[in-house]
């Protein structure tokens, strides 16, 4: 793997791992209860999580535990107090029935309990003694144990000697196991009633007390949300609403009811959420779909309900379902294993909590995804999320907008140039731009700079977009090889025409590659023509190319690269139409398998053919290119060995290509228009 791909920009978060911290953002400001959901906002007095609720379920277990301490604890003591049977050997027995100091016995078969006239020294062991014995017969004894037990006066019983547990106790001991299961049970069964199913068994503990967030302290208002102004325009009437559902109620206008943000992670659509509670300065109750699902059947839609209960009891309020798609998808399509029942009546209980609403209550849903295209129908009928509102990746206005946003609180040096940054982040979101310029911070912070100067910024892009350097000594002829394989990337990056720049190029090691090559588009890109995607495949096999052409032999570090121009070659034949053996049909589904979408295999070994062919040509073509231009080639491949990392000046300079970097673009860039991935 000696490279990453250049990045298709609708991927470039996958790829570059640019969404790693969402973890981090989830946890925006609202802390968690044992409710699977978080509450922000709540007027002070609502919810439960100001009056600490005594959990039943401590009290249950502390009184099984503690009942048979003391059962235990009495059972052993009676045993102690009467003094421990001692086993002894037979002789020792009937020494003792000779001395005539055997009380009483108890035989069963030939085991023989008593009790001594007088505690006799345990055989062995001089100082301790013992009154109570058990003992086995042999059967070969020859006496006459009866009767010198006669001549001693002793009782002879067929009831045991030793005082034993009273029935009832011992069948309580031996109920016991049972009695903890059942009492386990019932405790799952009334914590799932509750709502709190195992999520409180495991995460019981945590923020139970925990006040009502401050409304002032962590709201978040449009002004938070950049970049995306035509989303915050749509969703302006669901504010309204919420600010005075008496107007709309007097008009008899049907209130919005559910609202689906869709879009890419890191799009921003939590915030959305948040910051249209904000704006509308209503309780927001915030939970992930995923969240609702337990091992516990129902659990999911007694949740729902309680959710909504006390949605409905502070409205007007938002209620935010975020991975919504987790139990939304449609019957029938993938679902994961198991969480197939539990999910569908999850989210039935929500589409019925919908229904139920007359409108009138003031509470809007949210809910979230980014999958959209697998969502059921069910879902967007009218009354239940009848509103979509896409959420794009900003284009650059946007993006310079959003790193403003997050700049605020942190010092810029003068010569920090935030657009000429947004101009070079196509393709990244809200999150990346966010995670970027915190980048920045820590490095500036490292280096103990006051402010962030735009050298820090450049090197944040770099490592985010390439990822960390690695600090290894790599051989000779390892890096010679890096150095042919990410020059025959970057000059065939060079000289298609159409084809997104080259904007650096370098041999150092990072991750798990051995060098990058990263071209990203001029300006935002929203469509794919069949040259452009060509010459993606055939860039990405120019390492591979250069390779073979170069060195004759192919290694494995083409790996990624292959699997890039397989990836792009199948959906252009199989889903975009642009083969003529396959003709304008969509034939491989954007998820899952085609066969079990009634696609017949003779088509289906089609389409390989055609990926094959497809491939085939594109790398034969960039076999040719990188033969043609073999001093370009050479060229790039001296420079890389001699400085290992080129940024765009530098390498169309070693290739002795002029390319004019573009002024930047002085009208608005195209609105976005449905795009697929590649
Ligand atoms: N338009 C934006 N303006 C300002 N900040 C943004 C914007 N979009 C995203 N961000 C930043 O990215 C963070 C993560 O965004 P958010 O969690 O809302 O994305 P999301 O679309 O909900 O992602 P996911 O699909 O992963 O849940 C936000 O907390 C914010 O810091
Ligand atoms: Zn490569």
């Amino acid at each position: 793997m000696s490279e990453k791909e250049p990045p298709a920009k609708d991927e470039s978060s996958a790829d570059r791992g640019q969404g790693g911290d969402q973890g981090d953002r989830k946890n925006d400001g609202s802390q968690r209860s044992h409710k699977p959901w978080r509450t922000e906002g709540l007027p002070a007095g609502h919810g439960d999580d100001d009056k600490p609720r005594r959990p039943r379920w401590w009290k249950w277990a502390a009184w099984i535990v503690g009942g048979y301490l003391v059962l235990f604890l009495l059972t052993t003591m009676q045993d102690q107090m009467s003094g421990g049977e001692q086993t002894i050997a037979y002789t020792d027995f009937t020494a003792q029935v000779q001395k005539q100091n055997v009380a009483e016995i108890f035989a069963r078969g030939d085991t023989i309990e008593g009790r001594l006239k007088q505690a006799a020294e345990v055989p062995g062991k001089s100082g301790s003694t013992y009154t109570k014995f058990t003992t086995e017969r042999p059967t070969f004894a020859n006496d006459n144990l009866y009767g010198d037990l006669q001549k001693g006066g002793a009782t002879v019983r067929a009831t045991p000697v030793v005082a034993q547990r009273g029935v009832l106790v011992n069948l309580l001991i031996s109920l016991g196991p049972f009695i903890l299961i059942a009492a386990f049970y019932f405790w799952l069964f009334r914590r799932s009633r509750a709502g709190g199913g195992l999520g409180g068994l495991l995460g019981g503990g945590a923020g139970r007390q925990k006040k009502p967030v401050d409304p002032s302290t962590v709201r978040v208002t449009f002004a938070d949300v950049a970049g995306i102004d035509e989303v915050e325009s749509e969703i302006e009437e669901v504010v309204d609403y919420l600010k005075d559902p008496e107007k709309y109620r007097r008009l008899g206008a049907r209130a919005p009811k559910g609202v689906l943000l869709a879009g890419a992670p890191g799009t921003g659509k939590t915030l959305l959420a948040r910051a249209t509670a904000g704006e509308a300065g209503v309780p927001f109750f915030s939970a992930s779909a995923s969240e609702f699902i337990e091992m516990i059947v129902g659990v999911g839609a007694s949740r729902v309900r309680e959710l909504f209960g006390e949605a409905r009891k502070v409205a007007p309020a938002i209620i935010f379902i975020d991975e919504i798609d987790t139990i939304g998808r449609a019957r029938g399509g993938a679902r994961s294993v198991g969480g197939h029942d539990e999910g569908e009546q999850t989210l039935n209980q929500i589409l019925t909590e919908m229904d139920g609403f007359s409108g009138t209550e003031g509470v809007v849903v949210l809910a979230a995804t980014n999958r959209a295209d697998v969502l059921d129908p069910a879902l967007l009928r009218p009354g239940r999320f009848d509103r979509t509102i896409t959420v794009h990746a900003p284009d650059q206005p946007g993006r310079e907008a959003i790193l403003k946003v997050h700049a605020r609180g942190k010092p810029l040096a003068p010569d920090a140039d935030l657009a000429a940054l947004s101009r070079s982040t196509p393709g990244m979101t809200g999150a990346d731009l966010a995670n970027l310029l915190n980048e920045a911070a820590l490095a500036a912070a490292r280096q103990g700079e006051s402010q962030i100067s735009h050298r820090d910024l450049t090197d944040a892009l770099e490592k985010v977009q390439l990822g960390t350097a690695r600090n290894v000594v790599m051989p000779e002829e390892e890096r010679r090889r890096t150095a042919y394989h990410e020059g025959g990337h970057a000059l065939l990056g060079m000289i298609q025409k159409g084809a997104d720049p080259v904007r650096k190029v370098s041999i150092i090691p990072r991750g798990r590659a051995l060098g990058v090559t990263l071209s990203t588009p001029e300006s935002d890109r929203y469509g794919y023509d069949v040259d452009y995607l060509r010459g993606r495949i055939i860039g990405a096999l120019g390492g591979m190319a250069a390779e073979q052409e170069v060195l004759g032999v192919v290694t494995t570090g083409a790996e990624s690269d292959l699997e890039t121009a397989t990836r792009i070659a199948r959906s252009m034949v199989g889903r975009w139409g642009m083969s003529d053996a396959i003709g304008p049909v969509s034939i491989l589904p954007a998820e899952g398998d085609a066969r079990t979408a009634g696609v017949s295999d003779e088509l289906l070994n089609t389409v390989d053919e055609e990926v094959r062919r497809l491939i085939e040509q594109c790398y034969a073509e960039a076999r040719r290119l990188l033969r043609e231009n073999r001093p370009k080639l050479d060229s790039i491949a001296a420079q890389l060995l001699e400085h290992e990392t080129l940024d765009e000046a530098d390498a169309y300079a070693a290739a002795g290509i002029t390319h004019a970097p573009p002024t930047p673009p002085a009208t608005p860039e195209p609105q976005p228009a449905p795009r697929d991935r590649a």
